[in-house]
């Protein structure tokens, strides 16, 4: 049976990326290979997250915006959820924190971080949750962030009034030991990069959580300093043993730092597996699709194969939401929602992915 939040319960967008960007290190699999003590399967789940739908209910009717999202995460693992704008990412991560407006409606089977059912959570299960058992890294350091405060000031708002040699010693595991002389400056006077290392600092560090969501946390930042983050959240999950849900439109940066990824479409996910499988063997025509439209596989002059049509609408119509745009539809695909189906080791929803996988 399903769980529920939303009105009268206990709490109530963009395109792909290029795999060639900025290199940060070894990809997943070498990680795997070099022994990080990680391993699939071998630890109870961090996070389980089954049936998972969200519904705004807005002026203009139900929004469904998460659409029966199902995945799991352990320990030190870092999943991926990618897809193009409005397909549902922010919701995901949002309902895990349970930070969703009250217009919103949530429902799943199961939504558990380690014991801890977080539907059933009542105001000061919350709180004791966020920050110190789940950390937020938010998309835009900017925003996030108080203009008008010198950041000393906000520091001590998340950390209290700790030793100043321990927070000069937080800052130095981020890299920013040299901001520590500059705490009286507002965030204005700091760039994207430095921000978003102290956000990460604030919520990786500070209280030390097992499981961080990452909201398309590089968005706004330059190649060199997205691949100096990205570095940064790989050496945190291997010394601490984090494990990371990383949102981001960016095929690039999910085949960087993910170990395993979920793409999504129209609110639901369409194609779940091991980053390598996902990028050697896509098995939905929308992740096909996605992968012909990056820059890195032409040459110059070469015409890019765009993705014809558009999402938009695309979570209302009956079957399969990307019918519209795909070139496999056909009847079946135009009435029936396809079920989630293990493929080759990938989990795949769609009709034909069976024997186009043959
Ligand atoms: N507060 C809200 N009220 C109504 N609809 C909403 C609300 N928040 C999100 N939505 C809708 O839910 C859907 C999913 O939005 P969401 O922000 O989760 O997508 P996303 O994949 O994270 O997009 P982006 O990459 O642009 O952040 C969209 O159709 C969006 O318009």
């Amino acid at each position: 049976m399903k769980n529920r939040t939303g009105r009268g319960g206990p709490a109530a967008g963009r395109t792909v990326g290029d795999p060639a960007g900025p290199t940060i290190g070894p990809t997943a699999g070498e990680r795997a290979r070099n022994g990080r003590p990680w391993e699939p399967g071998r630890t109870a789940p961090l996070l389980e997250v089954e049936d998972l739908s969200v519904v705004f209910d807005t002026a203009r009717g139900p929004v469904p915006a998460v659409r029966d999202v199902s995945f799991r995460l352990e320990p030190g693992e870092i999943f991926g959820l990618v897809g193009e704008s409005g397909s549902g990412k922010s919701t995901v991560l949002s309902a895990i924190m349970r930070l969703l407006p009250s217009v919103a409606v949530t429902d799943a089977t199961t939504l558990r971080f380690r014991d801890t059912d977080l539907l059933r959570l009542d105001a000061a299960g919350l709180r004791s949750v966020r920050g110190t058992g789940i950390g937020l890294v938010p998309q835009r350091p900017m925003t996030s962030l108080s203009p008008v405060t010198p950041l000393r000031k906000q520091l001590r708002w998340f950390l209290g009034d700790r030793d100043p040699a321990e927070v000069t010693e937080l800052l130095d595991q981020v890299g920013l030991r040299a901001v520590a002389e500059r705490l009286d400056g507002y965030p204005f006077e700091f760039s994207g990069g430095q921000l978003q290392r102290l956000l990460i600092m604030l919520a990786a560090l500070a209280r030390r959580p097992a499981l961080l969501l990452a909201d398309e946390p590089t968005t706004t930042l330059d190649a060199t300093v997205q691949a100096q983050v990205l570095r940064l959240l790989l050496d945190l999950r291997d010394r601490l043993g984090i494990g990371i849900v990383f949102v981001s439109h960016d095929l690039g940066v999910i085949a960087q730092i993910c170990d395993r990824a979920g793409v999504m479409y129209a609110g639901r996910l369409v194609e779940s597996a091991p980053v390598g499988a996902l990028f050697d063997a896509p098995r939905h025509p929308y992740t096909r699709a996605l992968l012909r439209a990056l820059p890195s596989r032409y040459t110059r002059g070469e015409r890019i194969k765009v993705i014809e049509g558009s999402a938009a609408g695309a979570n209302r119509i009956p079957g399969c939401a990307f019918a519209p745009r795909c070139p496999r539809a056909d009847a079946v695909c135009g009435e029936q929602v396809p079920a989630l189906r293990t493929v080759a080791g990938s989990l795949v929803r769609c009709h034909h992915a069976e024997e186009d996988a043959a």
